[in-house]
């Protein structure tokens, strides 16, 4: 499924951005002045292959697993929120719960990893394994298992996409999840890893440099091989960054849109655009989170964020609150009048 999934992936059309400029010029404004909302709309019909790209109804797909590397302290969190956070988004009461219901999107949250039982109905149970191994001490998981998440990633983007969802945000949940992105980056981007680490959840300083440690240690041990994404995964972890390179890859392989959340869902993006380069034109990058690697991260791909909102919470938190943006990029393409039909004069000519 993987294979067929990478061959699916076609780059973007870039042929369309000539209609859908003649089509903003014409518009009710002076040309260029809705700035980047303008490119937005070049990109998705790029993305989509449809010169009047729509993004709504979005899906959100929440992938949450355990980190076996939680037991080293390094986060501010005790492992088992993960599994209460899961019971909390299926009741409805998460921040991501909120802000899907107030962009009209359809939520799903996938077990891919939790290592306790996931209470409530309403959580699909594609689960890998319960929990990474810790990747200090060993692999985080087999090479056969890092697959499989990834394919847990491309069967939930399908099932979006099936039901009718014009666009993709992917957040995450799993406790300790920013020590296996730091650690893929800092093998990715070959960085100092003290330059990458964050506050997580919120530690403290002293807390920080344990954490920095944990994963030089991790690094040297695992002696990951950046030309060999899926081993990396393999080595560090996690299922859930796994399964959400998984929902890019599906979601650019059906020509969705995809907004990217916060530092752990960027992480997975490269990750995903190491196996399919293809996909970066499918990726519109939602916020800057606050933590450290993600300006990194950014960079490597090449990404300005649409929002700055300090935020570190994931979930897909800050791409839906972005989403909004896109919304407004299509509706402004296919609903404001052009200069003939409102009557409006257009530039004055150079004197
Ligand atoms: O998305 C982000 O940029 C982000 C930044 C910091 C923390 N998080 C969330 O916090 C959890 C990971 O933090 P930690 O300290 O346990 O590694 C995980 O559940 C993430 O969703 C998310
Ligand atoms: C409460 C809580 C909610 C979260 N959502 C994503 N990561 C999280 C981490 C914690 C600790």
């Amino acid at each position: 499924m993987l294979a067929d999934t990478l061959a699916a992936i076609v780059p973007v059309d870039d042929s369309l951005a000539t209609a859908v400029q003649a089509r903003l010029d014409n518009l009710t404004k002076p040309p260029g002045s809705l700035g980047r909302l303008e490119a937005l709309t070049k990109s998705l019909a790029g993305m989509s292959g449809n010169a009047s790209p729509r993004v709504s109804p979005p899906g959100v797909i929440v992938f949450a697993a355990d980190h076996g590397v939680a037991e080293e302290g390094v986060s501010a969190f005790p492992q088992e929120v993960t599994a209460q956070m899961v019971a909390n988004f299926a009741a409805g009461g998460a921040a991501i719960n909120v802000f899907a219901r107030q962009i009209g999107a359809r939520l799903e949250v996938v077990d891919v990893g939790v290592k306790g039982i996931v209470e409530g109905d309403g959580v699909v149970v594609d689960k890998v394994r319960p929990g990474t191994a810790n990747f200090a001490r060993e692999d985080a998981m087999s090479l056969a298992e890092a697959e499989r998440a990834i394919e847990v990633g491309i069967r939930a983007a399908a099932r979006s996409h099936a039901a009718g969802c014009c666009c993709l945000i992917v957040g995450e949940m799993g406790i300790a999840n920013t020590t296996a992105s730091s650690a893929l980056l800092a093998a990715l981007s070959g960085r100092p890893v003290t330059r990458l680490v964050g506050q997580g959840t919120g530690i403290d300083i002293s807390r920080l440099a344990h954490k920095a440690g944990v994963i030089e240690g991790a690094l040297a041990a695992r002696q990951p091989d950046s030309a060999r994404p899926l081993e990396m995964l393999a080595k560090l972890g996690g299922l859930e960054i796994a399964a959400m390179a998984g929902a890019y890859l599906g979601a650019a392989a059906r020509r969705m849109p995809i907004l990217v959340d916060g530092f752990i869902a960027t992480v997975a993006a490269l990750v995903a655009c190491r196996l399919a380069p293809a996909l970066r034109g499918y990726l519109i990058f939602g916020h800057r989170s606050c933590e450290p690697g993600h300006d990194v991260a950014l960079e490597l791909l090449d990404a300005e964020p649409l929002l700055d909102m300090q935020l570190r919470l994931g979930e897909g938190t800050g791409a839906a609150l972005a989403f909004p943006l896109l919304e407004a990029a299509c509706r402004m393409l296919s609903e404001m009048a052009t200069f003939d039909s409102a009557g409006v004069a257009g530039a004055a000519p150079e004197s």
